[in-house]
């Protein structure tokens, strides 16, 4: 998959890679920061080329000094003809402070806005892609890494102007020792060399272990949210499941505990390799300095400079490589991110598309096919061709597992079919406008969301985009039959329904469900999906509800019905039966119950659960 290949880029990105792909990670670096804050882009660039400048003057300035302290005649003398340099030394000083202080606010506005400006476009890319997309566990893992990359951006930026600020400073001392001695450059180099490979060597390290530990990673986080997670909370109480689920977490914190210590020798291991070549060849670059002393091929006052500009000169080559390395650490999940930028857009949901007819008859499937991507089991629907008449109720009957629920998410676009046709009047839903599509679909599905908001947004929220008014909320509570539900809450619309905030209030499983059917109701759509409405209702309610429904319905509402209940199927227009991810029958409920099919069957079973004589108890 796209990571590993990632990863593997980086396994091969040896020093002379890392310098060809510095000017590309500035490029991206500053285009992040431009598109956050242009001047305070600017600068950041101008403060940083100002301060590098600086430096190279300063040292010509203390070369200067150097010169006339060391030259012939009366020390006064001396001291006085030094006093112009030292005064440059003094104002390019300042300047550079100025400078430096700039360039940190600067940096520091910089930061948070491209941040939030990567963190924005992340979460805008991840919402919009298909849903078979956020199913796909390796769509996930790249969801996963690239969550990192803002936060990394975010670092990037005082890194690039480090290294814009170490390379500039870089140039200037080499520049100086070149004037000084050839001979000098290529000690400073064999200097620096052994810190650029150790840096490289432990980022490269700790990449690779990132990306293979990041499954365990995931799974430790997950196990250690269980324990605090209100809705295990009872079950692992009741059942005593957090000794097993701390157990499992200490284990797989030890195993990431010994990655840790294993990097953490090789990287000391590294260190020290490094700091024999970087002494042998400090030791080289003093006993080359003293024989051009001693062969009076340097004076003593460029000696001086030389040491001078070798200290700063190999302190930014360092900083320059160290600096170098993160942005590369950093920028490697900034490519994460921007991966997941390209990925996300190439499986968003497609924008514009062919018109729906505006008042379809009939939505036809045509021997449709649909297998869950990356699911090797046996199709959830074969070769299905069914009819549902809109505005008119259509139940989906079947047990468990026969293709139901696929079947609806198939007709609101959530899935394409492999094989075959989903048809609004003609017009191949694959060809449509997805968005204009999902407009139409109000849905209550079994698994629907508890959004950690009010009562008043939970309803609401059906329609997001619409003007959230009174009435339209009362319909729609009035439509569910949810109306005494809001009344029994402490604070009625305004209570917050989410238990771990002070003030917030739980619902249960029948009071959520209708509140879930409000929220449809609300939406406003012209074709109503209510998977299992009733589930978690008592008998009374559940007639409430169907009564509500079917009233719907009267209003032109088309509505697709998918229960196990079939005594609340029989006001159905229409019953699709489904068995294996085929349809079995069709017809209407008193058509299927005198036909003595599969729908009789479970019918019949059904009812004679009540019918069945309940055993006397044993007397003693
Ligand atoms: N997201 C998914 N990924 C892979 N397979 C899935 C997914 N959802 C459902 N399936 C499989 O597709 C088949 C049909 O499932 P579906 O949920 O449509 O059945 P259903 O008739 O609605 O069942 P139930 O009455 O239990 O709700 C099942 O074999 C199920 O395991």
């Amino acid at each position: 998959m796209g990571w590993s290949q990632h990863a593997d880029a980086f396994m091969e990105l040896n020093l002379r890679a890392m310098v060809t792909r510095l000017p590309t990670l500035l490029a991206s670096s500053f285009r992040l920061a431009w598109r956050a804050d242009r001047r305070a882009a600017r600068t950041v660039l101008a403060a940083e080329v100002g301060r590098g400048l600086a430096q190279a003057v300063s040292l010509l300035a203390v070369n200067s000094v150097l010169g006339r302290l060391m030259g012939g005649g009366e020390v006064a003398d001396r001291l006085r003809e030094a006093v112009p340099a030292l005064a440059t030394v003094a104002a390019v000083m300042l300047v550079a402070a100025l400078l430096r202080a700039a360039s940190t606010y600067a940096t520091g506005r910089l930061e948070p806005k491209v941040e939030r400006v990567a963190t924005e476009l992340y979460l805008e890319r991840a919402a919009a892609v298909e849903l078979s997309a956020i199913e796909d566990e390796a769509f996930h893992k790249l969801l996963d890494t690239a969550q990192w990359g803002a936060s990394s951006a975010r670092r990037m930026i005082p890194i690039a102007t480090s290294v814009v600020n170490a390379g500039i400073s870089l140039i200037a001392a080499a520049g100086v020792l070149t004037v000084l001695h050839p001979a000098l450059l290529p000690l400073l180099v064999t200097m620096t060399l052994p810190s650029a490979w150790s840096a490289l060597s432990i980022a490269r390290r700790r990449y690779a272990s990132y990306h293979v530990w990041v499954q365990h990673v995931r799974a430790s986080r997950l196990i250690s949210s269980l324990l605090t997670e209100p809705g295990a909370a009872p079950e692992i109480r009741v059942h005593g499941i957090g000794p097993f689920l701390l157990r499992h977490f200490r284990a797989m914190s030890e195993a990431a505990e010994a990655e840790q210590t294993r990097l953490a020798r090789l990287e000391a291991r590294t260190g020290l390799i490094a700091a024999v070549w970087t002494g042998l060849a400090t030791v080289a670059t003093y006993a080359t300095l003293g024989g051009l002393l001693l062969a009076g091929a340097m004076a003593l006052s460029v000696a001086g400079t030389a040491v001078i500009a070798i200290r700063t000169g190999s302190a930014n080559l360092n900083r320059l490589v160290l600096e170098v390395n993160t942005l590369h650490e950093e920028a490697l999940f900034v490519g994460d991110l921007q991966r997941l930028y390209v990925e996300a857009a190439e499986r968003a949901i497609p924008v514009g598309g062919a018109a729906l007819p505006e008042e379809p008859r009939e939505i036809r499937f045509e021997d449709v096919t649909f297998t869950y991507p990356g699911s090797d089991a046996r199709p959830a629907l074969s070769d299905l061709t069914l009819s549902v008449p809109l505005g008119k109720i259509v139940a989906l009957v079947g047990e468990n597992g026969s293709g139901k629920t696929t079947l609806v998410k198939l007709l609101s676009g959530l899935y394409a079919p492999q094989r075959g046709r989903i048809l609004w009047d003609g017009v191949d839903a694959a060809t449509a406008d997805r968005h204009r599509l999902a407009e139409r679909i109000a849905m209550v599905a079994q698994d629907f969301k508890r959004w950690p908001f009010t009562a008043r947004v939970n309803v609401a929220i059906g329609r997001a985009s619409a003007p959230l008014t009174d009435e339209r909320l009362n319909e729609s509570l009035g439509q569910a039959g949810a109306e005494d539900v809001v009344a029994d809450l402490p604070r009625g619309l305004d209570t917050l329904l989410a238990r771990m905030f002070s003030g917030g209030h739980e619902l249960s499983g029948g009071q959520r469900q209708r509140l879930g059917i409000a929220r449809a109701a609300y939406r406003r759509g012209t074709i109503l999906v209510v998977d299992e409405p009733t589930a978690a209702l008592d008998a009374r309610a559940e007639l409430e509800v169907f009564e509500k429904i079917r009233a719907l319905s009267g209003t032109g509402q088309t509505v697709i019905l998918i229960t196990h209940r079939l005594a609340s199927v029989r006001h159905a227009d229409l019953v699709h039966v489904l068995d294996q991810g085929r349809l079995v029958e069709s017809g209407t409920p008193e058509e299927l119950l005198s036909k003595g099919g599969v729908y009789a069957e479970l019918y019949g079973l059904q009812a004679g659960q009540f019918a069945a004589p309940v055993p006397a108890p044993e007397t003693g």
